[in-house]
């Protein structure tokens, strides 16, 4: 039994839950079917979830919805016909909509979880109605009863481990299974979304649970590239790569995979394929637990931007017992994770995520880092990127390092920081945000110019 989750790309119209229903039936090992929301039509759209998004946040600021509301419902009206589905299904959905927005708002957090899931939820209603409509046997299955347990973490759920056994169940019930993507159910029957995204992780999780013999993930590109295929002209396809390379490359900035879905799949030795709606009969990449690395000791390059630096300089700072952890402690009284922590001997930078951060929580964060740790000087840069090597081959090559630092200093790429991971799978740079793709650029054409093949 397979899984297969279908990205909005691939759900973002008529035409192409046509393509999506084709390949369904194609291969009747497909049972389980994970869909997000519509996606982009083009590079102008937006997705669905954005338009929630907009649609909550209006009804929080102002009230006035009933344009963002009809955006929204204008998707759904345009895929329902050209699915031939009339008009019943849209009123239905139009209704939904307007039931979430009166919900109780006083928790903004979860008042924007059932906006949000509400894309999924109208999709994968939409879907099941046309396949039955063409005589396939399919059912849409609600995520709290497929028991898809999750913390209650609005916007940010992970799973309970209660929610495999229950999914395993599904198996017992008979056609084909459309499970929306991106939201479970917490013990209290609360609606939590994972994190954007999520839809990736619904597919992982019950691959999991059902103990799939393969989890396929659909998406609008042939495979996995070495680089972002915006950034470089016809990048290198990955035909294989392992669970570690793939995780650090979504976690780097690969647009294609969620970082946080490879881990059920990898715990039940799943294997994952990244395969493309548009054209199904291509190999796409396969994600296993091991590859044979000989050809090439790197298997790609990521980058993302959108990180902050906090530099703290404190003479003596290595001698001081507790240091580290008071200053982590500062960071997490403000519910902020950290990416990297690079030091010297009298200081120390540690890597965040911008979004993260307000103004408000950046003076207090520095205040404190002076008042209480004694800090000889504290403050934020801005307008960082993270670019990394990622391949299982590194570790065991000599000289990835300088060929890295050479390229990057050929593109007038200043390096702020290096870290190289311990599971030495990986290499990052710190840079400046404008010079991220020439940095890309510059790396590829050093590692990937010969087009060394990715087996
Ligand atoms: N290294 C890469 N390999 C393949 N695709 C990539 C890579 N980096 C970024 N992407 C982008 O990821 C996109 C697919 O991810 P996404 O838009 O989330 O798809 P979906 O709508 O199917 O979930 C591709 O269209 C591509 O532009
Ligand atoms: N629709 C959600 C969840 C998701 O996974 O979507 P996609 O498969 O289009 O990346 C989002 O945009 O975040």
């Amino acid at each position: 039994m397979k899984v297969a989750k279908f990205g909005g790309s691939s759900l973002a119209s008529a035409d192409q839950i046509k393509k999506v229903s084709n390949i369904i039936t194609d291969d009747q090992d497909r049972k389980f079917v994970i869909v997000s929301a519509p996606g982009k039509r083009d590079g102008e759209d937006t997705k669905v979830t954005d338009l929630l998004i907009e649609l909550g946040e209006t009804f929080l600021d102002e009230k006035k919805v009933e344009a963002p509301l009809q955006k929204v419902v204008e998707r759904y009206r345009d895929i329902a016909q050209g699915l031939g589905l009339g008009e019943g299904i849209v009123q239905t959905i139009e209704d939904d909509l307007k039931s979430r927005l009166a919900f109780d708002s006083t928790d903004e957090d979860r008042f924007m979880d059932q906006m949000k899931a509400s894309g999924e939820d109208n999709n994968a209603k939409i879907i099941a109605r046309y396949l039955q409509s063409i005589g396939v046997v399919a059912e849409y299955i609600h995520p709290q009863e497929a028991g898809l347990l999750v913390s209650d973490t609005p916007g940010n759920a992970q799973v309970l481990d209660e929610a495999y056994d229950h999914l395993y169940k599904l198996r017992e019930k008979n056609g084909i299974l459309i499970i929306p993507g991106f939201f479970g159910f917490s013990k209290e029957n609360q609606l939590v979304t994972f994190p954007r995204g999520g839809s990736d992780i619904t597919g992982s999780i019950v691959a999991a649970g059902v103990k799939a013999d393969l989890y396929e993930n659909f998406t609008d590109v042939d495979s996995v590239f070495a680089a972002n295929p915006t950034v470089v002209d016809n990048p290198c396809a990955i035909k294989r790569m392992t669970f570690r390379e793939m995780r650090e490359l979504s976690y780097a900035g690969f647009g294609v995979f969620h970082d946080e879905a490879l881990i059920p799949a990898f715990k039940s030795n799943i294997p994952v394929c990244v395969k493309n709606t548009n054209n199904p009969g291509a190999s796409g990449t396969m994600i296993i637990n091991e590859r044979e690395y000989a050809l090439n000791p790197v298997i790609g390059i990521a980058a993302d931007k959108g990180f902050s630096t906090i530099y703290v300089r404190k003479y003596l700072m290595n001698r001081e017992v507790g240091f580290g952890r008071k200053l982590l402690s500062i960071i997490e009284d403000e519910g902020i994770s950290y990416e990297h922590i690079p030091s010297g001997i009298d200081d120390t930078s540690v890597i965040l995520e911008n979004d993260q951060l307000t103004p408000e929580k950046e003076e207090k964060i520095i205040r404190r880092i002076i008042d209480e740790l004694g800090a000889d000087d504290a403050y934020f840069e801005k307008d960082f990127a993270m670019i990394m090597l990622v391949g299982e081959g590194m570790h065991e090559t000599v000289g990835i390092a300088a060929r890295a630092t050479k390229a990057l200093s050929e593109k007038e790429v200043n390096i702020e920081m290096i870290n190289q991971g311990s599971s030495e799978v990986s290499l990052s740079f710190g840079i400046h945000d404008a010079d991220v793709d020439e940095a890309i650029r510059g790396l590829y054409e050093e590692f990937f110019s010969t087009k060394e093949v990715l087996q």
